[in-house]
């Protein structure tokens, strides 16, 4: 089964022991007997008497890493000289790093890179500043803006903590879709600061992509931001999230022989990704959806300290119905969780209508584990790459900024939300959808390039494009 964080742990040991004392026969059964998989030997140094190796050791739960090296170290002849992580190995030093696209070789294309040629190109920008867009990386790069006050499901971890997730948001930026995106994240999280500090920090970037910032700041910030700039300003945890969980819906729905204006969906965690969630369904012809927060069902009447939740009640929950999750989830046909992990119990579950959809999408940890809900949901998906049915919003943005960067969108409109959220659908076809596949994989290549051309046309439509696509070579 796999682990609460999703991916097993592989560890490397550095023994160095005794052969006169102890044999590898005895070092393999002693890693073995506490849970771990040997699956890679190294030697690094053999003399008569010692021996020096590098032991990987696959673990299917973490939390055995110290029963695994205390029954080496408890070996006589063996010492131990080094354990280190796999994943924290991948991380050293972070993830990405720059590279020139123009080499300096000899004094004239130093003159022409840097000064004095350099200065010609300031000018042509100073006259015409829209010509940062060809000729500075504005032109394919992206801020990844984060706080650190709600990363992943983890909660206000702070900025630093929040970097090693942004890194691996432009890891994927480019991997997907060749978009050259740096993490930023904010020793802040004042709403006017973060404002503020974005703005000014605008003229670099051809789009922001705001990561992890909590509800209901992000509302605000994001808000003002597109007011203010005039390049396309997305947070990423509302309309990434919501364009793939849509996706997904239509398909689901297909699976199921059931429309969308005909489910009463309860989506749990009114929080940035569930609000925005919830609002694309409705634009999508979802008739009764039901939001639940941490203190039940959101219902039009009640007066609540966020205004976002008061207009939020205004447009959902048609028949004000009450209580708990629990409660609420009777004979409901979808559950989308935007929460926090175990929030969706079994009994919740053997009450929904029949062929339920459950989309447990909290991170790392979902609102209930697919092998306990699988035999009681018809389709089941999560946030996570261990299981199937992966939803995450890895799906959308890459390919939603290589659109807009592309045709030099001024903003992302909802219609250029819902273009992607088809697009993504539409990658899955009627011959492969099944319970199992209802979403493409993040690593199949047609995503991207579906999403940014129906982002392109989208913005072309919507009148924001800035750039046709016959005039995209400048
Ligand atoms: N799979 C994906 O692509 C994505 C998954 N997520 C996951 O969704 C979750 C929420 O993310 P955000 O909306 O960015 O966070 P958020 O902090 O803005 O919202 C979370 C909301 O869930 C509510 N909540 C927490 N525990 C609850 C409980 N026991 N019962 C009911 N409500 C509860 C909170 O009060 C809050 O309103 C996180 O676990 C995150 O990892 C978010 C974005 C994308
Ligand atoms: C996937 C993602 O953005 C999140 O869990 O916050
Ligand atoms: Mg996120």
């Amino acid at each position: 089964m796999p682990t609460p964080f999703g991916i097993g742990t592989s560890i490397i040991l550095r023994l160095q022991y005794d052969q006169g004392v102890v044999n590898f026969g005895a070092i393999a059964s002693a890693l073995s007997d506490s849970g771990g998989d040997i699956v890679a030997i190294d030697t690094n140094r053999v003399s008569p008497a010692k021996t020096v190796r590098d032991i990987t050791v696959n673990l299917n739960d973490p939390h055995d890493v110290n029963r695994v090296v205390s029954s080496v170290q408890q070996l006589p002849g063996v010492k131990l000289i080094n354990v280190s992580d796999q994943t924290f190995l991948m991380h050293l030093g972070g993830k990405i790093e720059m590279h020139p696209k123009v080499p300096i070789k000899n004094r004239d294309d130093l003159s022409r890179v840097y000064t004095p040629g350099v200065a010609r190109i300031c000018m042509a920008i100073h006259e015409d500043p829209s010509r940062a867009h060809t000729l500075t990386i504005k032109r394919n790069t992206v801020a990844v803006v984060s706080d650190g006050s709600a990363v992943l499901g983890l909660g206000n971890i702070g900025p630093e903590a929040a970097m090693p997730v942004m890194e691996g948001k432009a890891v994927l930026f480019k991997q997907m879709a060749g978009v050259d995106a740096f993490p930023i994240c904010l020793n802040t999280q004042d709403t006017d600061e973060i404002v503020s500090i974005v703005k000014a920090i605008a003229p670099s970037f051809g789009g922001i992509n705001l990561e992890d910032i909590s509800a209901p700041r992000c509302f605000e910030i994001e808000e003002r931001l597109q007011k203010e700039l005039d390049i396309p300003v997305f947070h990423d945890d509302q309309h990434g999230t919501a364009v793939v969980i849509l996706a997904a819906l239509l398909n689901a729905l297909k699976v199921v022989g059931k429309k969308l204006e005909q489910c009463r969906v309860v989506v749990c965690g009114i929080g940035a990704a569930g609000m925005a969630c919830s609002k694309i369904l409705l634009a999508s012809g979802v008739k009764d959806l039901i939001g639940v927060d941490r203190q039940g069902a959101i219902v039009r009447g009640h007066v609540y300290p966020h205004q976002v939740w008061n207009e939020f009640a205004e447009h959902t929950n048609p028949f004000m119905v009450r209580g708990s999750l629990s409660e609420v989830i009777e004979g409901a046909d979808v559950f989308i969780g935007l929460s926090g992990p175990g929030v969706l119990k079994i009994e919740d579950v053997k009450r929904m209508a029949a062929d339920p959809i459950v989309f447990a999408m909290a991170n790392p940890n979902p609102e209930i584990m697919p092998e306990e809900a699988e035999p009681y949901v018809r389709v089941m998906a999560t946030g996570r790459s261990d299981y199937p049915n992966q939803i995450n919003n890895v799906l959308c943005f890459p390919g939603m900024f290589r659109g807009v960067l592309d045709c030099r969108a001024s903003q992302i409109t909802e219609t250029m939300k819902l273009a992607a959220a088809h697009a993504i659908a539409s990658v899955v076809s009627d011959e492969e959808l099944n319970a199992q596949y209802i979403i493409p994989s993040v690593f199949n290549h047609q995503v991207a390039d579906k999403v940014s051309k129906a982002v392109i046309a989208a913005a072309c439509d919507a009148g924001v494009a800035r750039r046709s696509r016959d005039s995209r070579d400048n």
